[in-house]
């Protein structure tokens, strides 16, 4: 048994849960649930008083948390400790949307002066490419940016430009590769123009088969359109901490944006991945998305436990996860902008603490990460939100939606409202038999048909949900959004001891798929591999069945 599992805090908390009430009376005993439980930051409102908790609860876990030494660990993560204990490694994606006067050391020196200048190479290009000052090789302006990556060098650039629209500067259009499968890249491609195309090739390894497949194949599809190799500096840019990888793969050196290894792909999108986002939005809305997220990270830092906002959202899930059973948490946004949110989020949470070992390499013996998923709120509402109301799996739930809408029309915004309000409130209090018995009152139903039917519209409810708002969906709300989703990882990772920052589940998938590949391309068939790869191998030489 671990020490987390033998605490005392943790077995109060699991003989607590088990007592408490079903939240219609939690709501009924105390008139003031929801002013004591909901909290505003960084322009974010967040209402938690859905959830299976009192008084009680919420000082059992913020005692597992000071018992995690949470303060502290939050504190090493901002100064640049490394925390990152299997690959070495400070985690400071913070330092990327810190303020210009700000002074962060990591192995020796000062990181706030590279992430400036970073930032001023992008703004000079930015402005550049939008301004059509930066001409392509027949000497026309950009008017299509391809962006190559895969995971963090792909996601939050496609999901945050994407929630961004409304900030697009006329002009310009973004696609997004990242599957390796060639029907991605060649839809895309299909309609481009070489002579007004900017390819931006994002990827801090320069090592992901993925992205430089893809790269290469974009090369020869401009070069083949009629541009020559001295043409290619004018449209291919990289962003990369491994800028000689990128000058060896025939990269421009004035083309490559640096990031570096203390930022985590999944974190990666506040540096010069966010490029495709910048050139999208303009400099100016990429600064608002930095601040947003630096101002959550004021908050994350110096707000005591029990009024921190990724803190209480952490916690909850711990919560759940560790004393209710729940396997899963799905993300409901109800706004269009915001329809990627839940893949990123995924992303960004099973990527981080889908872990079984501590720090130390213990095997832990509680749950982790929890399944992430989600969608867009109202069209769930007409498909899986059913077995959220009367499933078997327990599953919290995130409603995230603005007050206002950017583009308000007739009654639509007032009916997304009522619908994400109706959805928590049915969750939360449910319908009984008596209830759904009542509602049938003047059917022409006979006594047991009734009662059969009530039987199937019963709802337990007590089915946990936390409401979060906005006044409107701004870079700067959505940089506090996202930093806010990192920060509930990281006390995750903290509460469970486990390294949020490493990803070695991963680094196995691409090591054996480059030995498949070996296979694939040997003269003779495979022989080598489990009895299952090898058929699979041969029978895929063969192409066909
Ligand atoms: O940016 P790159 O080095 O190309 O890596 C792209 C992705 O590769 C791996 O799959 C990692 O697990 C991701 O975290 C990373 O974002």
């Amino acid at each position: 048994m671990t020490k987390l599992t033998q605490s005392t805090t943790w077995k109060a908390l699991q003989a607590h849960t088990s007592q408490l009430p079903h939240m219609r009376e939690l709501f009924a005993q105390n008139p003031q649930r929801f002013e004591q439980m909901s909290v505003k930051a960084c322009g974010l409102f967040l209402d938690y008083s859905k959830n299976r908790i009192n008084d009680g609860t919420l000082e059992l876990l913020f005692s597992l948390a000071n018992e995690a030494n949470l303060s502290e660990k939050i504190t090493a993560m901002f100064k640049g400790d490394v925390i990152n204990n299997t690959e070495q490694r400070s985690v400071l994606h913070t330092a990327l949307r810190s303020k210009a006067d700000q002074q962060i050391i990591t192995e020796g020196a000062d990181i706030v002066p590279e992430v400036q200048q970073t930032l001023s190479k992008m703004a000079g290009f930015v402005e550049s490419v939008q301004s059509g000052q930066w001409k392509g090789y027949t000497g026309k302006s950009i008017t299509d940016i391809v962006s190559i990556g895969i995971g963090g060098s792909f996601l939050g650039p496609k999901i945050v430009s994407q929630a961004l629209r409304p900030y697009w500067q006329a002009g310009l259009n973004c696609h997004f590769v990242a599957n390796v499968d060639a029907s991605s890249i060649c839809e895309k491609l299909k309609g481009l123009n070489a002579e007004t195309t900017l390819f931006v090739m994002s990827s801090k390894s320069f090592g992901t088969q993925e992205t430089l497949t893809n790269t290469l194949s974009a090369k020869n599809w401009f070069l083949a359109q009629g541009a020559t190799q001295q043409d290619i500096a004018q449209h291919f840019v990289a962003v990369t901490s491994n800028v000689a990888k990128a000058t060896d793969f025939g990269m421009d050196a004035n083309n490559i944006f640096p990031m570096w290894d203390w930022v985590g792909g999944r974190y990666s999108l506040w540096s010069a991945i966010g490029l495709p986002i910048a050139l999208l939005v303009g400099m100016d809305n990429f600064k608002a998305l930095l601040d947003g997220a630096h101002q959550m990270d004021e908050h994350f830092a110096s707000t005591p436990l029990e009024q921190n906002m990724p803190v209480i959202m952490a916690m909850l899930s711990v919560l759940y996860g560790n004393f209710h059973g729940a396997q899963s948490h799905v993300i409901l946004t109800y706004d269009h902008y915001l329809r990627g949110l839940p893949a990123y989020f995924q992303q960004l949470d099973m990527e981080s603490n889908g872990k079984s070992v501590t720090l130390d390499g213990t095997d832990v013996d509680y749950s982790t990460g929890p399944v992430i998923w989600g969608g867009e709120g109202t069209n769930g509402q007409h498909a899986y939100h059913q077995l959220l109301h009367q499933g078997t799996a327990l599953i919290p739930a995130d409603f995230i939606m603005p007050l206002q809408s950017h583009n308000p029309l007739g009654e639509h915004h007032d009916q997304l409202a009522s619908n994400c309000f109706g959805q928590t409130q049915a969750l939360m209090q449910g319908r009984t038999y008596d209830e759904a018995l009542a509602e049938l009152g003047s059917s022409k139903l006979n006594d047991q048909e009734k009662s059969l039917i009530a039987k199937h519209k019963v709802m337990s409810g007590n089915k946990p949900s936390n409401t979060l708002l906005m006044d409107k969906l701004t870079p700067t709300t959505l940089g506090a959004l996202i930093a806010l989703y990192e920060h509930r990882t990281f006390v995750q990772g903290a509460i469970w001891q486990i390294n949020s920052f490493d990803q070695w589940g991963v680094e196995l998938g691409k090591q054996l798929g480059n030995d498949v590949l070996e296979r694939i391309g040997a003269k003779q068939d495979a022989t080598e591999l489990d009895a299952s790869s090898n058929a699979l191998v041969n029978i895929y030489r063969q192409g066909k069945l």
